[in-house]
């Protein structure tokens, strides 16, 4: 693939036409950007955003509320997926390459929040990869969108009581590791969770003992089986040197670090850190789903008082359209090569 990417402005890279041929093995060199905001419509007034936040412990969803979206979505679609994908920044491209798909817009699925970032287009797909039925979130909500951390994981449980039992979360994060480049991929082993680690858990208020447990172990979260086994396919595929296990961490956002915030992580042993994951994995350990995570290294986050780059939303996308495809192949050889039951459920419904 040959790659011609042009940076306007910005401090060190001003007006640069950096063209570079990325293959499979290449890193992927981050620059200094401008700042050139482009927002999607954000629906919802600020008042409720605000006071959904705050009140995010208080907030319960019921049993039949998520039942209610099951239903709709599986008398709207002929597929019954085992598997469910959330597409993180810039790597939407995925639910492009499903065969067979009934789509649906955020906005027309009842009980479903609204995604308001550039990047996450929003939409529900279901189709086939390799034969097998599958959903995928092109777009995910994020906490630091106004959305509370039980609308923001919603989803997850509507998946489960749709019959999904695998679920895979991909993201764009920022690299603390020095072995960790732009471009590289990096299978989640494990993730410090910091909002949860202070109460902002989609899990506090009431428990559904429908759902799970109320204090479940998070020990395992990302499936070894999986995780090994990607590993193999990235060997298979050529591509294991940009592939590593490591730790996610999830802060807050929207802003991205500060120096100091990124050698705080950097110190406690954090790999990659990004805005978003944590919670849909807690959730769907909760409810007993399997999980496989993987992040998609877009930038090195600046640990440094000495570097004169910064990042932006635009540089995380561009990377994320430069390794869509890589991304895509490995995730489509997971599904296509793990065990899932081949019960009645996973076929079409005609
Ligand atoms: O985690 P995803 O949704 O991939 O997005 C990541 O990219 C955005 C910042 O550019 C943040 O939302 C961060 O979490
Ligand atoms: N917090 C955070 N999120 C990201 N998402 C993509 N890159 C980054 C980053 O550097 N920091």
């Amino acid at each position: 693939m040959h790659v011609t990417s042009k940076y306007v402005g910005g401090s060190a890279s001003a007006g640069r036409t950096i063209s570079s041929s990325i293959t499979d093995h290449t890193p992927i060199h981050t620059h200094t950007h401008t700042h050139t905001h482009k927002h999607k419509h954000t629906s919802g007034n600020s008042t409720s955003q605000h006071h959904s936040f705050i009140m995010h412990s208080k907030e319960h969803i019921s049993h039949d509320e998520y039942q209610k979206t099951a239903d709709w979505l599986r008398s709207h679609t002929k597929h019954r997926p085992l598997v469910a994908i959330i597409c993180g920044s810039g790597l939407g491209m995925l639910a492009d390459t499903l065969k067979c798909q009934d789509s649906f817009d955020y906005s027309d699925i009842p009980g479903f929040p609204q995604s308001t970032v550039q990047g996450h287009a929003g939409r529900l797909v279901f189709g086939e990869l390799k034969g097998k039925s599958c959903v995928c979130m092109q777009g995910r909500f994020h906490m630091y969108e106004g959305h509370s951390l039980i609308k923001t994981t919603f989803p997850i449980r509507v998946f489960k009581l749709m019959g999904v039992e695998t679920l895979i979360v991909t993201n764009a994060a920022g690299s603390l590791a020095d072995g960790l480049q732009p471009g590289d991929i990096m299978i989640i082993k494990d993730h410090i969770n910091f909002p949860g680690l202070v109460g902002l858990n989609p899990l506090c208020g009431p428990n559904d003992e429908k759902f799970g447990p109320r204090f479940p172990a998070m020990s395992g979260c990302y499936d070894k089986g999986l995780r090994s086994l990607m590993m193999e396919i990235a060997k298979q595929m050529g591509v294991a040197g940009l592939v590593q296990e490591g730790v996610y961490a999830m802060v807050g956002g929207p802003n991205f670090e500060t120096i100091a915030e990124a050698k705080l992580l950097h110190r406690l042993g954090v790999d990659a850190v990004g805005m978003s994951t944590a919670p849909e994995v807690v959730v769907a350990t909760h409810c007993g789903l399997r999980v496989f995570g993987l992040s998609l290294i877009t930038n090195k986050v600046v640990k440094s008082y000495e570097d004169s780059e910064s990042v932006n939303h635009e540089g995380v996308l561009e990377v994320g359209r430069l390794r869509s495809q890589t991304v895509q192949q490995l995730v489509t050889e997971l599904i296509s090569t793990m065990e899932i039951n081949n019960n009645e459920n996973t076929k079409i419904v005609s």
